[in-house]
C-alpha cells in the first residue's frame, strides 16, 4: 500500500472529482414570469392602477398562492398573465413567448392547448358527463385522448367512478375535481385556478386542495392559486400578497395562522386607505380612539 497523499488536486484532478460528484437537483425552472406589469384601466382623473410594476415569477412544478385583500388585483395579475386582459405596459414571459405581443389568435391557441383555467363556480356543460366533459378541450381541438394520463388524473382526483354522471348528480367537490381534469387533460404548463374552493363547504375545500397539491407533487403540474382563504393558501408551497397592485410579502410554505396575520394587516392597511403604508402611530391612536 502506498502511502496516502496530501498533494493538492491539478486543476483538471479537480474537474475530473467535480464532474463525478453525485447530481444535485437542477434550480426550479420558470413556468411563467411578470416583468415590470403594469395595469390601469380608464384614465385621467379616474384610471385605477390595478399592476404597479410587477415583477414576479412562479416556478415549474410549484403551488402558488395569491392573496390580497379586495381589488387589490389579484384577479388582474391572473388575466393579464394568461393573457385574457391586455397589459398597459411590462412584459409577460412563457414559454419563450412576450404573451403581452401576441395577437388574439396566438392566445386562444395557447391557452386552449398550454394553460389551464379551473374557477369558482366549475363551469361545466350540464348535458355531459363527467366524462365528456373531461375530455372537452381534446375534443374542441379534435385531438385524441392520452387513455393513461386520462386514468391516472382521475384515478388521482378520485372520480374514477363518477365519470358517467352528469355534473347535476355530483357534490359540489365532485364537480369541481372534474373541472381540474378537465384543466388537466391537454397536460398544460401551468394551471390558474381562480378561488376553486369558492364555493365549496369545508369538507369539499379540504378534498380539492388536497387534490391540487397532489397534482403539483404527484403529476409534477404547476398551479396559481386565488385564493381569500389562509387555510387554502397553506396548501401551496408559496404565497404572495397583494396590497394595492403590488407584492407586499412572498412567504415559502405558508400557515394559516401567517397568512391570517398578513391579510389582517393589509385589510387594516387598506381600510384605512392608505395602501400599504402604516399609519403614524397618532393617528393610529386617534382611530382607535386613544387619542
Ligand atoms: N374592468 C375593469 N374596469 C375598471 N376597473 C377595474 C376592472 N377590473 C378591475 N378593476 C379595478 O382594478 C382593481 C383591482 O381589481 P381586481 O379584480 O384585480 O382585484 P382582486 O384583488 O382580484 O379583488 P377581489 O378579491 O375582490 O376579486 C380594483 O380597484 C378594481 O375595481
Amino acid at each position: 500500500m502506498g502511502t496516502p497523499t496530501t498533494q493538492m488536486p491539478t486543476a483538471a484532478e479537480s474537474r475530473q472529482n467535480h464532474a463525478a460528484q453525485p447530481f444535485t437537483a437542477a434550480p426550479p425552472r420558470t413556468a411563467i414570469e411578470a416583468i415590470d406589469l403594469v395595469k390601469d384601466y380608464g384614465e385621467g382623473s379616474s384610471v385605477v392602477h390595478a399592476l404597479r410594476g410587477v415583477n414576479v415569477a412562479f416556478e415549474q412544478g410549484r403551488f402558488t398562492a395569491i392573496m390580497g385583500p379586495s381589488g387589490s388585483g389579484k384577479s388582474t395579475l391572473m388575466h393579464t398573465m394568461s393573457g385574457l386582459d391586455g397589459a398597459t405596459s411590462g412584459r409577460v414571459m412563457f414559454e419563450g413567448h412576450d404573451l403581452t405581443k401576441l395577437g388574439d389568435k396566438q392566445l386562444t391557441l395557447l391557452r386552449r392547448t398550454r394553460i389551464g383555467f379551473v374557477f369558482q363556480s366549475f363551469n361545466l356543460l350540464p348535458m355531459f358527463t363527467a366524462e365528456q366533459n373531461i375530455l372537452m378541450p381534446l375534443t374542441l381541438a379534435g385531438a385524441k385522448p392520452d387513455r393513461q394520463w386520462f386514468d391516472l388524473l382521475v384515478r388521482t382526483l378520485g372520480i374514477q367512478d363518477r365519470l358517467g354522471h352528469r355534473p347535476n348528480e355530483l357534490s359540489g367537490g365532485q364537480q369541481q375535481r372534474v373541472a381540474i381534469a378537465r384543466a388537466l387533460i391537454t397536460k398544460p404548463a401551468l394551471v390558474f385556478a381562480d378561488e376553486p374552493t369558492g364555493a365549496l363547504d369545508s369538507v369539499s375545500s379540504a378534498e380539492v386542495l388536497s387534490f391540487l397539491k397532489s397534482s403539483v407533487k404527484e403529476l409534477g403540474q404547476t398551479i396559481i392559486m386565488v385564493t381569500h382563504d389562509p387555510v387554502a393558501a397553506s396548501y401551496a408551497d408559496r404565497a404572495i400578497v397583494f396590497a394595492d397592485g403590488n407584492i407586499v410579502a412572498d412567504v415559502d410554505d405558508p400557515t394559516a395562522a401567517r397568512m391570517s396575520e398578513l391579510l389582517m394587516r393589509e385589510r387594516e392597511q387598506a381600510t384605512r386607505g392608505m395602501g400599504a403604508v402604516p399609519l403614524p402611530e397618532h393617528k393610529a391612536q386617534r382611530l382607535r380612539g386613544q387619542a
